[in-house]
C-alpha cells in the first residue's frame, strides 16, 4: 500500500487571488503548496491592459510572505475594447500567459466581458498567430437556458463556432463540469485543454440543494448531476495531457456567501492537494496525480515543469481550519465531507 507520494511541485492553472486584504490572506494558502498559478483577472475593476497586469503582479509579489516563493502567471480580461497590439506586446514581454474570456454576465465580475463576439475577432486572430491561449468561462447567459444546461449549450452555440472561426486559436475550457465538456475537450487537438476543479470531483448538485441549501458548495458553473461528476473523475484521473488542475479556488467572505443572493465560488486552496490525493486513490490512479497537478498544465502552457518536489504522506486524519481569517471577513474552507488522510509535508 502506498503511503508516501512525491510529486513535482504543482501548478494551479485557474486561481482567484483577489486584491488587498483578501489577497494577503489567501496567497499563502496557495503558495504553501503550489509553485505557479494562472491568475484570474476578474477584479473590480478588471485587469484589462498590460499595465493593469504588471501592477497586479507587483501587488501579488508584495503580498507574498518572506521565505515563500511563488510565480503568478498573469492574464488579461478580454473586453470588446481590448487592443490586439497591447495583448501581443504583453505576451512578447513574457508578462502574460493567457487572455480570459467571460461572456458578459456569466459569473462573478463578468459585467465587462464579451457580448458581441465579432468585436473581439481581431484579438482572437492575433492570439492564434502568436500562440497565446484563450481561457474560457464556458456558459451561455441567455435567461431562457436552464442553468444546468448552460455549459453544454455554450459549447455548441459559442465555443465551437469561435474555434472554427479562428483556426489555430489555443483554448482552455475552464472548470468543465459536464460529460459534454469532457467529450468536447477529448475531440479537440493539441490546441485544446480543459481545467477541472477539485470541488467538481467531489460534489454533485445534491450537495448544494438536498437537506437544506449549502451556500459554500455554490459555484459557477454550478455542480451538475452525479453522472457528470463521474465523467470528470474519469477524465482527471485518465492521465490524458489535455486535462489538468485549475482549482478555481474563489474566496468570498462568509457574509457574502451566506446571503439572500449569495456569491458563487468555493475556496479550496487550503486543502486541495489532500482532497485530490484522496480522490485519485479512490480511483486507483495515484500514479497519475502528478500528471494532473504538475505536468499536463505546464506542458499546455509551454512551461517547463517545476524542479522542486512536494511530498504527501498518508496517516491519521489531518487538521485544517474550517475558516481562514481575512481582513475582509472570514472565508470558509471547502469541506469535502470526508476526513483527509493525505498530508502535504512541509
Ligand atoms: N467559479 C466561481 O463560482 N466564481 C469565480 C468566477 C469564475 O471562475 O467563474 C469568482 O471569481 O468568484
Ligand atoms: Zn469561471
Ligand atoms: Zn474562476
Amino acid at each position: 500500500m502506498t503511503d508516501t507520494l512525491s510529486l513535482r511541485r504543482p501548478d494551479d492553472m485557474h486561481l482567484h487571488l483577489r486584491d488587498g486584504a483578501m489577497l494577503e490572506a489567501v496567497l499563502p494558502e496557495t503558495a504553501r503548496h503550489f509553485a505557479r498559478a494562472i491568475i484570474m483577472p476578474n477584479l473590480v475593476p478588471p485587469v484589462v491592459t498590460a499595465r493593469d497586469a504588471a501592477a497586479y503582479r507587483d501587488r501579488i509579489m508584495a503580498a507574498l510572505p518572506d521565505g515563500m516563493t511563488f510565480e503568478p502567471l498573469m492574464t488579461l480580461y478580454l473586453t470588446e475594447a481590448t487592443d490586439p497590439g497591447d495583448v501581443a506586446a504583453a505576451h512578447a514581454s513574457g508578462l502574460i500567459k493567457a487572455v480570459k474570456l467571460y461572456p458578459a454576465g456569466a459569473t462573478t465580475n463578468s459585467q465587462s466581458g464579451v457580448r458581441d463576439f465579432d468585436k473581439v475577432r481581431g484579438v482572437l486572430e492575433t492570439m492564434a498567430e502568436i500562440g497565446l491561449p484563450l481561457c474560457v468561462h464556458g456558459e451561455v447567459t441567455a435567461s431562457e437556458v436552464d442553468i444546468f444546461d448552460r455549459e453544454a449549450v455554450f459549447i455548441e452555440r459559442v465555443l465551437d463556432p469561435v474555434r472554427r472561426g479562428t483556426p489555430g486559436l489555443r483554448v482552455v475550457m475552464e472548470h468543465i463540469t459536464t460529460e459534454e465538456g469532457v467529450a468536447y475537450a477529448r475531440a479537440g487537438g493539441d490546441d485544446l485543454g480543459a481545467t477541472i476543479t477539485t470541488h467538481h470531483l467531489v460534489i454533485n448538485r445534491n450537495h448544494i440543494l438536498a437537506g437544506g441549501i449549502k451556500p459554500h458548495y455554490y459555484c459557477l458553473p454550478v455542480a451538475k448531476r452525479e453522472k457528470h461528476r463521474l465523467a470528470l473523475r474519469e477524465a482527471a484521473t485518465s492521465g490524458e495531457p489535455r486535462f489538468f488542475l485549475g482549482t478555481d479556488s474563489a474566496p468570498h467572505a462568509d457574509h457574502l456567501k451566506e446571503h439572500a443572493c449569495g456569491c458563487a465560488g468555493c475556496f479550496t486552496a487550503t486543502n486541495t492537494l489532500s482532497i485530490l490525493a484522496h480522490v485519485f486513490e479512490e480511483e486507483n490512479a495515484l500514479d497519475r496525480l502528478e500528471a494532473f497537478t504538475s505536468l499536463n498544465g505546464a506542458a499546455f502552457y509551454r512551461l517547463a515543469p517545476n524542479d522542486a518536489r512536494i511530498r504527501l504522506t498518508k496517516g491519521p486524519a489531518i487538521d485544517y481550519p474550517a475558516k481562514i481569517e481575512t481582513g475582509a471577513g472570514p472565508v470558509t474552507v471547502f469541506d469535502p465531507g470526508f476526513p483527509l488522510n493525505w498530508k502535504v509535508e512541509d
